[in-house]
């Protein structure tokens, strides 16, 4: 155990995130006390059913009356509100973050509600399931995972080295990124293949009739991670998708182009392209796990093997 980085922790929102913060935050005795604060009140019976927070609160201001770090933990269509209500009532000093898939529009929509004498610094750990709610988190979800901060040019070192500390005694691997870059880098790592894969769900579907439960039945390993994508929360991808418009729209054009470039291969018989294509992704894929990026790939052995 080491001694809480933060004395008082306000979650608002108690999803997925919310609750993985709170138990990693609890293995490692990170904070003090924890705080939490959801709209709905079934959110909050069953919060204080299963013990997640040390206090559940019935208004977002008595969860961050004097917390020492507030994280919103909402869909990023939501954080603009709820930074407005808590806003008048942020302890002096005190630093707010919060943990939206998308960086610009949080920053343009949170940064103006933030009082002079609080602290912004905004983030985003690359971790999730396609799980969502209070019942959904676990204490390793952050283990071995990268947590991307996005901190303002004029933000003081303190407040942003302390929370660098709070995700790393989490479990994460922690890296500063500028709002512009990250929001382009998780259009093509995300946001784009979360996309292609409601979008391949949804043609299985229409072709229900035809393959009738077939599609299920023999599921390939690769459709059904499609499926499992695809079962993600359709409130949080609404919002990626409205607030990461031009990054998204950016990737989806060079995708499609490429797609096009691989159909009219596929229709023309161009095997040489084909081959030469995928010889190139393998090629990359092999690249990520020589360089020990992705150490939890199952074939991370057989590749280092040469096999
Ligand atoms: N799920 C993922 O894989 C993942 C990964 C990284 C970051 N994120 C981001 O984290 C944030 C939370 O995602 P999650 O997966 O924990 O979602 P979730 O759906 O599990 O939880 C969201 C919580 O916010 C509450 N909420 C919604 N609107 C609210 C409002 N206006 N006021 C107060 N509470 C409100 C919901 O009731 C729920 O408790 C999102 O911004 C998302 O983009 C998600
Ligand atoms: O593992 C998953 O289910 C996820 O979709 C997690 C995932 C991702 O795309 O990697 C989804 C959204 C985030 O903002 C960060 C992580």
């Amino acid at each position: 155990m080491t001694a809480p980085i933060y004395d008082r922790v306000a979650l608002i929102g108690l999803g997925l995130i919310a609750s993985s913060m709170f138990w990693a935050m609890k293995r490692a005795g990170l904070a003090g006390e924890v705080t939490g604060y959801a709209r709905s009140a079934e959110t909050r019976d069953t919060a204080r059913r299963i013990g997640l927070c040390d206090r559940v609160c019935d208004s977002a201001s008595e969860a961050v009356a004097d917390a020492d770090l507030v994280v919103l933990a909402v869909p990023v269509g939501a954080m603009a509100a709820v930074a407005a209500e808590i806003a008048p009532h942020l302890k002096p000093g005190a630093t707010v973050t919060d943990v939206g898939s998308v960086k610009q529009s949080v920053i343009d929509s949170v940064g103006p509600h933030i009082p002079e004498g609080v602290f912004f610094v905004p983030g985003h750990p690359l971790a999730g399931t396609e799980h969502s709610g209070p019942e959904s988190g676990f204490a390793e979800l952050f283990d071995n995972r990268w947590t991307l901060l996005v901190p303002l040019p004029d933000t003081a070192p303190e407040p942003v080295a302390r929370l660098r500390g709070l995700w790393e005694g989490m479990g994460a691997h922690v890296d500063e990124m500028d709002p512009a870059h990250h929001d382009l880098v998780l259009a093509v790592t995300s946001h784009t293949p979360h996309l292609i894969a409601y979008t391949m769900v949804g043609v299985a579907d229409d072709l229900r009739r035809v393959t009738d439960s077939e599609v299920i039945k023999y599921s390939a390993a690769g459709f059904r991670d499609f499926t499992r994508i695809a079962a993600s929360d359709p409130t949080m991808w609404r919002d990626v998708f409205l607030t990461n418009k031009a990054a998204t729209l950016e990737i989806l054009g060079r995708f499609t182009e490429e797609l096009f470039a691989l159909q009219r291969a596929i229709r023309t018989g161009d095997g040489d392209q084909l081959f030469d294509y995928f010889t190139h992704t393998r090629a990359i894929r092999r690249g990520i796990i020589e360089a020990g990026q992705d150490t939890d790939a199952p074939d991370f052995g057989r590749v280092k093997a040469g096999s």
